[in-house]
């Protein structure tokens, strides 16, 4: 991992995590004693990005199994589904949260006996976690040799190792393109409406030391014409089969943006987020957020009194626009 920070630990009987609403004022980590509980970090964004809500979406099976007293063994497994659909309704977008209940789900399944179902429960538990920060460390590696030295490149949202308990996915290239002494520039947007890019992406950049300028999203456009932006890339919450990917709202916009000014727009993310069910994006569900984080900021109204707002949280992007894939095993185009 790169940060000096946890995003998601595993505690044996306690999942620790970094309060991730809280920053960049405020480092607060909270230990999650319950599978409820971790419904609630996801659900409120405590913890989030689509391999970190996979990742503690199985340890809040994990702690839930914990809980569950019974002895029969169809009991044990009807209590665990109730628990693992707990997590998986906390929400609907990211792949990554779905994969991790499945492969929950086939573990306890097939287990023969009440305790090998939880000790195989958290195996799987943990080799996810293990297989995202080691897909995350490739992708890191395997995209850094697309940036060359004195590049700018635009990000969106945060993918970094806040987003993934690994090395990050598009901030994850980046860091290590930095680290690898290429004196790059890196325009950050600011993802409006929570701003994971102005809050997080702004603080794990500068914890990493690497040169970059806030901008909001509206200002895209202008630095994609004005600017010499030589690669746009970001991360992704689900991936169809002919690449129509779905990530954090404005991402569509940014790869139109991209296309129409000619510069390469990159989608990074690990296995786990591509969806090998789906045939194209237009059956992704679009979570649909409170209005009150449009019309508030930091709390505060901003809006009027008694209006409408919409808050889709993502958008998906039409497989034609991303130049590649970076993935844990290469870099590719879809289909
Ligand atoms: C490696 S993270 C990729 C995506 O999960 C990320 O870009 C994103 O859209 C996160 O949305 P969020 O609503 O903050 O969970």
């Amino acid at each position: 991992m790169t940060g000096n920070y946890k995003t998601v630990e595993w505690l044996g009987d306690r999942l620790l995590i970094i309060d991730q609403t809280r920053l960049p004022q405020h480092e607060t980590y909270l230990e999650l004693a319950d599978h409820h509980q971790v419904a609630e970090a996801i659900r409120s964004l405590w913890v989030r990005g689509a391999p970190a809500i996979g990742v503690a979406a199985a340890y809040g099976i994990v702690l839930g199994v914990q809980k569950i007293e019974s002895r029969d063994h169809k009991e044990f497994l009807k209590q665990y589904h109730t628990v693992a659909e707990e997590l998986a309704g906390t929400r609907p977008t990211a792949r990554n949260l779905f994969m991790a209940v499945e492969r929950l789900n086939a573990a306890a399944e097939a287990a023969a006996d009440i305790l090998t179902a939880r000790n195989a429960i958290l195996a799987e538990a943990e080799k996810i976690q293990a297989e995202e920060i080691e897909a995350t460390r490739k992708i890191a590696e395997l995209g850094a040799d697309l940036i060359n030295d004195g590049d700018t490149i635009m990000t969106h949202c945060n993918t970094g190792p806040l987003a993934t308990t690994g090395y990050g996915t598009a901030l994850g290239v980046i860091i290590e393109a930095h680290r690898r002494g290429k004196r790059i520039q890196v325009l950050a947007t600011e993802t409006r409406p929570l701003c994971q890019g102005a809050r997080l992406t702004a603080w794990e950049l500068k914890k990493e030391h690497v040169p970059f300028r806030l901008i909001t999203d509206s200002m895209a456009g202008y630095f994609l014409k004005e600017a010499r932006v030589d690669m746009v890339i970001t991360g992704a919450d689900r991936i169809a089969k002919n690449g129509d990917t779905a990530n954090k709202i404005g991402t569509y916009g940014l790869a139109v943006l991209a296309a129409a000014n000619k510069v390469p727009f990159y989608i990074a993310a690990p296995s786990s987020t591509f969806d090998p069910e789906l045939p194209t994006g237009d059956d992704i569900i679009i979570e649909e957020r409170s209005p009150d984080e449009v019309t508030h900021q930091n709390g505060k109204r901003v809006a009027p009194e008694g209006i409408e707002a919409c808050n889709p949280a993502f958008d998906v992007t039409p497989g034609g626009y991303i130049t590649g894939f970076i993935t844990e095993t290469g870099i590719r185009k879809l289909p």
